[in-house]
């Protein structure tokens, strides 16, 4: 049995606080946010067993304590809780941006027990009500252990988070924030700017708005993530956004200039390889980690659904590992998933359901 603290339970903390309540029933679970309302919630909802005061003597008992405010304030509850916390007790964060945090930790003396954390899953929406058990399912979660941690410790805690279903990976602090400027912070800044521009260039009907479609959508999902979230990490970790912006915007100054002198080739070129590395995400992250062939399928909530694609797959001798209702960020409405052991059983049952009229959505 573990005694585990959160500070902040929003769309995070909440989904770590579920996942852990689904993995570990018996561990304790104690909680702190800003508002009481998500308190109230999250005890409703048996993700956490009490509630913490801002200041409390009961982190103290925590075996871990998960940082899961934005990034700014996490790091002004480093200074209490450094007084407060039992010898054993390891303070992990889940903020987006790991350097200013491992810097204050470095400071405060505090390098000994802080594992860096940082799970590579999320949605725009905010709060703990958007929270759910299964948002850290198959992520990449980054680990950045501080310099003293014994290791002992560090692989403790990455056991915790490989049995929450998440895939842990150490890097540095500064390995992280580099990469993270580039595959998460510059789209975030993309995707607003986007549609801040097309805000500025719409005429008062609101044409532009009106007819966007699956594009614009597509690329600007996240534009409508949480501004706090955002000007914190932007701020945080400025230089190496600065530095990847700069990088973007020398390679749109090369793309307007190929379109003012209509370099057709150049143009071809650039979707063409940008088509090939983004088709080849899927199947090089794989590379890494034990791969997992799941598709998912659209069903009809009525009685034997389940059971009538899972009679139709065993017919054809395909052995099914996993099954489940899921109620995904990417899909508007519950979708059926299913794993299965390798990847022709997988490209076998997708081409059967297919046949039958399933509408199928490969990931
Ligand atoms: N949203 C994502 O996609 C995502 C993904 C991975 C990591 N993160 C990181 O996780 C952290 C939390 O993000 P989120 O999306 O859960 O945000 P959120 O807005 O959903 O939740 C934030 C929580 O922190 C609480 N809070 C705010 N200020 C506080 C303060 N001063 N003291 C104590 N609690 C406070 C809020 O009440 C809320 O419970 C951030 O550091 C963010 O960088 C976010
Ligand atoms: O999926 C989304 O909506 C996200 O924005 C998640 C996302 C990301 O950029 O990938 C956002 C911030 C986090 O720090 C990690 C994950």
């Amino acid at each position: 049995m573990k005694t585990i603290g959160f500070i902040g339970l929003g769309l995070i903390g909440g989904s770590i606080a579920k996942t852990i309540r689904k993995f570990h029933p018996d561990y304790h679970i104690l909680a702190y946010a800003k508002h009481k309302e998500t308190l109230a919630a999250a005890l409703n909802c048996n993700a956490i067993d009490a509630v913490l005061e801002e200041k409390d003597e009961r982190y103290h008992t925590c075996d871990y304590i998960f940082l899961c405010a934005p990034v700014e304030y996490n790091i002004e509850y480093l200074k209490y809780l450094k007084n407060i916390i039992s010898d054993d007790c390891i303070i992990t964060d889940a903020g987006s941006v790991k350097g200013p945090i491992h810097k204050a930790v470095e400071e405060l003396g505090m390098d000994h027990c802080f594992i860096g954390g940082h799970p590579m899953a999320g949605s725009e929406q905010s709060g703990f009500e958007h929270s759910s058990d299964h948002l850290l399912e198959n992520a990449y979660y980054i680990l950045t252990p501080g310099g003293q941690v014994p290791l002992e410790k560090l692989t403790k805690f990455s056991e915790l988070i490989d049995s929450l279903g998440s895939i842990p990976m150490v890097l540095t602090a500064e390995e992280h924030d580099f990469i993270t400027a580039g595959v998460s912070h510059l789209p975030h800044i993309i995707a607003s700017s986007l549609v801040n521009l097309i805000n500025k260039l719409d005429n008062e009907a609101e044409y532009m708005k009106t007819i966007a479609a699956g594009g614009f959508r597509d690329i600007t999902r996240i534009a409508s993530s949480s501004p706090v979230m955002w000007e914190q990490i932007c701020i945080e970790n400025h230089e190496n956004i600065s530095s990847v912006l700069d990088e973007y915007i020398r390679m749109l100054i090369q793309i307007r200039c190929s379109i003012d002198n209509q370099e057709a080739s150049y143009l071809y070129d650039m979707f063409a390889r940008s088509r090939d590395y983004r088709d080849s995400i899927d199947a090089s992250s794989s590379g890494l980690i034990n791969k997992t062939y799941m598709l998912y399928i659209d069903i009809v909530d009525e009685a034997g659904g389940i059971a009538t694609i899972a009679t139709i797959l065993a017919m054809e001798g395909i052995s099914i590992k996993n099954i489940g209702i899921i109620h995904n960020r990417e899909f508007e409405q519950g979708v059926l998933k299913i794993e299965f052991y390798e990847q022709n059983a997988l490209e076998k049952g997708c081409a059967l359901l297919k046949k039958r009229n399933y509408i199928v959505y490969e990931r």
